[in-house]
């Protein structure tokens, strides 16, 4: 009963008003996830399919936003009549469980639009592509789109590629493996801060070379400093060795660059 009495007046003396009961100040907006902007660019880009086209579908953690959207768009009926061509087998697996209906560049060698994410993206429109391991079949996909969108959140932009300190992908054939990531090496011999590794994918208690969808392998290019040379020279020479079969930077490709921040969305656009 004392203390009763007590905790009462301390109350009182903390509230001036103890009869009015005073609503909890609003919750302070927690900040957009990562994961929150990718889905935010990916639906800015969904905007642009078209009921009837042929889509290019990406692979990676923003694309899914991008597949997740154009499902539910065909189960509600607004989109119709879509199909989509998948640059992964990853993203065949999540079209199919999703409903997109499904072709292949074979069938279809004219795709009105792609949508996909970047690993890097420069001032220019130059992505780099391929930390998933896709960048054969997306280069394939998205270079045979009339309109190549690439959804990104602002953690993607770089001043030039191969400045986040992420990897510049080659896919190379697995016979000789040793013999062209040395040609890869001499390449840029000199270049400060540069390394090249085979890409390695750890299994259930054990280290194995990762594998492509086209049974290739990869090598990571690092250049500390981010690539300083001509961009468009130093793609010749990458793929003038033999045993390279593509490389992750697309140049000149995307047609648009959408960028989410926590700020809203930026649109870069090519000049035509
Ligand atoms: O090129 C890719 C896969 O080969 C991806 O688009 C790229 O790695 C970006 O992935 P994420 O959206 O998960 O960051």
């Amino acid at each position: 009963m004392k203390t009763a009495v007590s905790h009462q007046t301390i109350e009182s003396m903390a509230t001036p008003f103890p009869h009015l009961h005073f609503p909890p100040p609003p919750p302070t907006p927690t900040p957009p996830s990562q994961d929150d902007l990718k889905r935010v660019a990916a639906h800015r880009a969904v905007e642009l399919v078209e009921s009837g086209m042929v889509l290019g579908l990406g692979t990676g953690s923003t694309a899914i936003h991008a597949l997740d959207r154009i499902a539910d768009l065909l189960r509600r009926g607004t989109l119709t009549n879509i199909v989509g061509v998948p640059t992964s087998k990853k993203t065949e697996a999540q079209a199919l469980a999703l409903g997109i209906p499904l072709v292949d560049l074979n069938s279809h060698p004219s795709i009105d639009l792609s949508i996909d994410g970047a690993d890097e993206v420069d001032p220019h429109l130059n992505i780099v592509k391929g930390r998933g391991g896709s960048l054969l079949r997306e280069k394939m996909i998205e270079g045979a789109s009339k309109r190549f969108v690439v959804i990104v959140d602002d953690s993607k932009l770089v001043p030039r590629l191969g400045g986040s300190g992420l990897a510049v992908p080659v896919e190379i054939i697995p016979f000789g493996w040793e013999y062209t990531l040395g040609k890869l090496k001499k390449l840029f011999d000199g270049v400060t801060g540069f390394d090249a590794k085979l890409r390695m994918s750890k299994k259930v208690g054990d280290v194995e070379i990762d594998v492509t969808d086209n049974l290739n392998y990869i090598v990571d290019l690092y250049f500390e400093n981010g690539i300083e040379l001509d961009l468009g020279s130093i793609s010749d020479d990458i793929l003038r060795i033999t045993g390279v079969v593509e490389h992750g930077m697309f140049l000149g490709m995307a047609t648009e660059v959408i960028i989410a921040g926590k700020d809203g969305i930026k649109v870069m656009k090519k000049e035509r």
